[in-house]
């Protein structure tokens, strides 16, 4: 419940007093009704239905005595004419505060959407290291919707709070014993229904479990239909999404009955009620025609109040598993926020003058692990040089990169770019000079136009091209029917591995870095391509400085310096020629290894 409470002030911050116009609207909406109800009983006593003098309904000889003043007939036709226009000018402004209130609700969800999409942005990189994107869209998609509709719901409840109690207000007067002997048996009826609330709860916690686990599943295969497809795995695939559909399905169709028990249970005991007050009222009582009447109307427009207040609850009841994933992630990634840094686009960026060195770096991606991905590492990589970094799968060449671009930071030790630490806002800065091809190239699904201007946002075609033609594709896109503007497809999948390489490389050239970080950017080129773009490379070099991982050894002879690194250590640091001579040493060994195949 406090997590509700804590979205609805977010939503206060958010609407302001906006927020309370519908619930006044929806009082005088409410008032007006009950005047109407008034008067639909002047008008029965207008047409001698009833003794309208004997002072069993209130409040109607008032309404009466300007009315006797006319005709009988006009009298009549003066009241349908004020109860048809009190009725319309309900409905009009019934309409007027909901959309008003429909116009708050989507608002919010606009407002929380933006809120938490910017704070995730703004999540250092460990925060996406420890969570499952599938996870994220969860959250960001039916979480959050059920989150709307949770908001959505109690102020549905606060209106109809307030509807009620200004339909209590009426029946009081109309009668207390008869009011107050219903509003016991709500009471009654609530706190026997409790239990109803606990159990939607429950329901709602393993809605949530089921979707997350139902959107895992989706990433998951769609991700990896290939191996799917290719290792004959699509039964398997296909019984285990059965089971958790027919475990969804469980989940809607017990939440469902629950609803349906706890307002069949009202209606029972509303027929019980309303026979009980009949039978006490004519046979004990002996209650006259017009009051008995009364009493049905009053029941019947009460009590399904508290039926529908009940079912509200336990639909907010289910929806707060949802308030607790939200205010999970937010405690999550307000812990992972980087600093108040500007956006890249506002700071301004940084180059290389001297160095980038590495003193003494620690790094572990969990603290609770004894093993390290980077130990005591120290070296050094001038400005505009050459360095490649080598050694076996899983020896920390990545990780040594990340630390670079200041997505990770050093447990102990530091990495210092022309002698300044790399602090949050160094490392925003000098991402901005950075151009970064990562192992799996990511092209967004757009043309390749707007792919680069995702990078390069003031980039001409001529730039364009030039970029295209270091990466040795400008003949592929010139090929391709639309060129620039042809869209390539999710995650640039209709282009092959190697194709996608050249083109990410593209992108990360058209920036203008001041340092160019290639982390086996061009493992999937065949060697002719893989030529022309060392060659562009060769002719880079001592404008920029450019970092390459790469475990096609022969691709780094120019290089000015070899990093080896192996289980997290540095190894051996040298010029390529040095560290293949160099006897015993493990660049030699993966060097002999490449040349035998
Ligand atoms: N997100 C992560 N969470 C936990 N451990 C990780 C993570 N990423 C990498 N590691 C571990 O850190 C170590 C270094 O990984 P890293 O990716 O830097 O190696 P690498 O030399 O780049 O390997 P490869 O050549 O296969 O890409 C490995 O033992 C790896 O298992």
């Amino acid at each position: 419940m406090a997590n509700l409470l804590i979205y609805i002030r977010k939503l206060h911050r958010y609407a302001g007093l906006k927020l309370y116009v519908p619930l006044v609207g929806i009082m005088i909406i409410s008032m007006i009704e009950g005047t109407g109800f008034f008067l639909l009983a002047a008008m029965l006593g207008l047409i001698g239905l009833f003794d309208a003098s004997s002072g069993a309904i209130p409040f109607i000889s008032t309404i009466l005595e300007p009315l006797r003043k006319f005709p009988a007939e006009h009298a009549f036709v003066i009241t349908l004419v004020i109860f048809l226009v009190m009725w319309t000018g309900q409905a009009l402004l019934y309409r007027y505060f909901t959309v008003m209130n429909d116009r708050i609700s989507h608002g919010f969800v606009k407002y929380l959407r933006l809120e938490i999409y910017e704070s995730i942005m703004r999540a250092n990189w460990s925060f996406f290291l420890k969570k499952r994107r599938s996870d994220l869209i969860h959250t960001m998609t039916s979480e959050l919707h059920r989150v709307n509709y949770g908001v959505y719901v109690f102020l549905g409840l606060l209106l109809m709070g307030l509807f009620t109690i200004v339909q209590i207000v009426i029946a009081l007067w109309l009668s207390v014993e008869l009011t107050v002997t219903i509003l016991l048996c709500g009471i009654a009826l609530a706190l026997y229904s409790r239990k109803f609330l606990k159990q939607s709860r429950a329901y709602g916690d393993q809605a949530t479990a089921l979707t997350q686990a139902y959107m895992a599943g989706m990433t998951d295969h769609f991700n990896g239909i290939k191996e799917i497809k290719s290792n004959l795995m699509e039964q398997q695939h296909v019984s285990w999404f059965r089971m958790l559909c027919e475990k969804m399905e469980r989940n809607s169709v017990q939440f469902s009955r629950l609803q349906n028990r706890s307002t069949l249970y009202h209606k029972i005991v509303s027929g019980f009620l309303i026979s009980l007050f009949m039978f006490i009222s004519v046979v004990f009582y002996q209650v006259p025609a017009e009051k008995l009447v009364f009493i049905i109307v009053i029941f019947s427009r009460l009590w399904p109040r508290f039926a529908s207040i009940q079912n509200r609850w336990e639909q907010l009841a289910q929806s707060l598993p949802a308030f607790n994933s939200l205010i999970e992630l937010e405690k999550d990634y307000k812990a992972a926020k980087v600093a108040e840094i500007q956006l890249a686009s506002q700071t301004e960026n940084i180059c290389v003058e001297r160095a980038i060195e590495y003193q003494n770096v620690y790094y572990r991606y969990d603290a609770n692990q004894k093993d390290y991905a980077l130990q005591d590492i120290s070296l050094r990589m001038p400005a505009n040089s050459m360095t490649a970094i080598v050694g076996k799968s899983g020896a920390g060449k990545s990780t040594l990169v990340d630390l670079l671009i200041g997505l990770i930071e050093p447990e102990k030790g530091q990495v210092l770019i022309d002698g300044m630490p790399l602090d949050a806002e160094l490392a925003m800065r000098l991402r901005g000079s950075v151009g970064y091809v990562p192992q799996d190239p990511f092209l967004f699904h757009s043309t390749i136009r707007e792919n680069f201007y995702a990078a390069a946002p003031h980039a001409t075609d001529e730039e364009m091209w030039e970029a295209l033609r270091f990466a040795a594709s400008d003949e592929l896109i010139r090929q391709l029917h639309h060129g620039l503007d042809t869209v390539i497809g999710e995650r640039g999948i209709r282009l092959s591995g190697g194709e996608r390489q050249r083109i990410v490389l593209a992108r990360a050239i058209l920036r203008k870095p001041a340092i160019l970080i290639l982390d086996e950017a061009t493992s999937a080129l065949d060697s002719e391509n893989e030529a022309i773009i060392q060659e562009s490379i060769e002719r880079m070099r001592g404008s920029m400085t450019i970092i390459v991982i790469a475990h096609r050894l022969s691709t780094l002879r120019h290089a000015d310096q070899v990093i080896v690194l192996d289980k997290g250590r540095l190894v051996q640091q040298g010029g390529y020629k040095q560290l293949s001579t160099e006897m015993g040493g493990l660049f030699g060994q993966l060097l002999e290894i490449q040349e035998a195949k």
